[in-house]
């Protein structure tokens, strides 16, 4: 599913309004009625519920007017408190205005601190709250007034339906610019905005429901958008499928290089994701003082020992040996608990820009990349890079909470940068790709946060190039079947389980989504 940023979705409307004819006004009456829509699933019926309709000035609020004037129709008690002056209103949010002042509804200009009190106690004695305070329009910070009316919606304890996006929230980004409404339900117009699926606004979002306002679906379809939501049906489109007659020689083989002496862990997660994946062939190449550990860690899975450092990480003599590997592989995963040892680093550097197959690259050799990302263009393949916001933030010398503030735009940025898929993980992760394009991604939960999840996407993902997926789709499907898996093994408990319980139900995600 497609989600368009604030200047898109403004775009199109202005397309639909001013190429096709399609009266501003209409589109608006279809935002409200979608609203309209979405209360009467809620509630049999809206006749004698008590809301308050909060507008700001722009064309969100005219959508309030809409809402106001279908409820009144049903029987519903409503109040509409505006943030400012009738006379400041203009446009199509104007002739909705006049018609419920026509109407005789019940409108309040704040203005004054007696004003005020009369939101706080409508507020107090209502069933529903309509946020139509700010869209699509909204820039900057929330402050003032603004901030004082997000404060009473919030601290009321009502039903809040969020009209576009709740208001606060950055529509491109999910950042909260100072306060932002928190809604229990938002109906979105035309297409989705990334900024409802993108932390911290997905928390404020509530259930979403995208309305279709009568956009012809042509001049959407005519928009570059470039983002993207990862969808169920496209992840099944694109999974391999088993043929009858596979042998383990038909799944592809994966080459895992992993693991120090006090990382064995990681490299086994990630060994065991691609094989939980799918893949036919794994094999784990660790330092040879870890060959015993795996080997009996590690039942499925080929080790191989490499030469190793004074302090049990993979030194530079491991170099040939790894590319000798690589050569039978038709995938590499590199990373997971490598160490940070600068002779590692060299070697893993110089494996990634010499190995002939395609590559996922994690942990540790992402570590090893910090100042050398301009080695990613000697890739014989374009690379699939996995870092966590820590590691983002080291690669792009940013701080964590910039790197977070929007993972689309640094996602995206490094992807285009640095000629690279970009999987930025964490809540909602976002896979970017060089030309712009960005998949966000909804599976998984907070159980996931728990050390080695990290190390098993890194399988995943290898698994699946190993079975013949592009390493975009691999990419894609793997976020996806990575989250799933999360949200299977949270079944028996989302705050105690661990990644091998993740690890586990991988095979059940791709059931649940191929149904093999
Ligand atoms: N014709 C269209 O383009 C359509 C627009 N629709 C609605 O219109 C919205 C967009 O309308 P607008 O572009 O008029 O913009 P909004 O109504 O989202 O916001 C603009 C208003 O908010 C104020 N504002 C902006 N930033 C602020 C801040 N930081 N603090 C306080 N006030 C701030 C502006 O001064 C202006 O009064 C959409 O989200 C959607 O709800 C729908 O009715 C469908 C059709
Ligand atoms: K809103």
């Amino acid at each position: 599913m497609r989600v368009a940023t604030a200047s898109e979705m403004r775009e199109i409307d202005n397309i639909a309004i001013d190429e096709y004819g399609i009266p501003g006004t209409v589109l608006m009456e279809n935002a409200g009625v979608a609203v309209i829509r979405r209360l009467e699933s809620i509630w049999e019926s809206l006749a004698e519920r008590k809301f308050c309709v909060l507008a700001g000035k722009g064309n969100n609020g005219g959508d309030g007017y809409v809402i106001a004037r279908h409820l009144a129709n049903q029987g519903a008690k409503v109040k509409v408190f505006l943030l400012g002056e009738k006379a400041g209103i203009s446009g199509d949010a104007r002739i909705n205005l006049d018609i419920i002042d026509k109407m005789g509804l019940d409108i309040i200009e704040i203005v004054s601190e007696r004003d005020w009190d009369k939101v706080k106690v409508a507020a107090a004695f209502s069933d529903c709250l309509v946020d139509a305070l700010l869209g699509t329009g909204f820039r900057g910070e929330v402050g003032g007034d603004m901030a004082h009316i997000i404060d009473i919606m919030n601290a009321a304890g009502k039903l809040v339906i969020a009209v576009d996006i709740p208001s606060g929230v950055e529509a491109d980004t999910g950042r909260i610019c100072g306060k932002a409404v928190q809604a229990a339900y938002t109906v979105t117009f035309g297409l989705p905005k990334p900024g409802l699926f993108l932390y911290p606004g997905a928390e404020c979002a509530g259930e979403i429901t995208v309305a279709d306002i009568g956009i012809p679906t042509a001049v959407v379809s005519r928009q570059n958008i470039k983002q993207n939501i990862i969808m169920a049906g496209m992840v099944r489109a694109i999974l391999p499928r088993r043929s009858p007659a596979a042998h383990k020689g038909t799944s592809g083989r994966t080459l895992v290089i992993a693991g120090s002496r006090d990382l064995s862990g990681a490299a086994a997660m990630a060994a065991e994701g691609a094989l939980r994946a799918g893949a036919g062939l794994v094999t784990l190449s660790a330092p040879a003082s870890l060959q015993n550990l795996l080997a009996m860690k590690l039942t499925e899975v080929m080790t191989k020992p490499l030469a190793e450092t004074a302090t049990g990480g993979i030194c530079r003599e491991a170099v040939g040996e790894m590319l000798q590997l690589a050569s039978g592989s038709d995938v590499v995963a590199i990373g997971p608990g490598l160490g940070r040892h600068e002779e590692t680093a060299s070697a893993v550097r110089e494996t990634i820009t010499t190995a002939q197959c395609p590559l996922v690259i994690d942990a540790d050799a992402l570590y090893a990349l910090a100042g050398y990302t301009n080695l990613l263009n000697e890739c014989a393949a374009l690379p699939v890079l996995t870092p966590h916001p820590g590691e983002m933030a080291r690669l792009t010398k940013l701080d964590v909470e910039a790197v977070n503030a929007d993972r689309v735009g640094v996602a995206r940025q490094a992807a285009g940068e640095w000629g690279c898929i970009i999987v930025l993980k964490g809540a909602r992760t976002v896979v970017a790709f060089p030309d712009g394009e960005i998949y966000i991604n909804t599976t998984g939960n907070a159980g996931m946060a728990t050390g080695g999840t990290g190390d098993v996407l890194t399988g995943v993902i290898a698994g699946l190039i190993a079975q013949g997926m592009s390493s975009h789709d691999a990419a894609v499907a793997g976020v996806y079947v990575h989250g799933l898996a999360g949200d299977v093994a949270a079944q028996g408990g989302m705050v105690g389980m661990t990644a091998m319980d993740l690890l586990k139900a991988v095979p059940a995600a791709l059931y649940g989504i191929t149904g093999c």
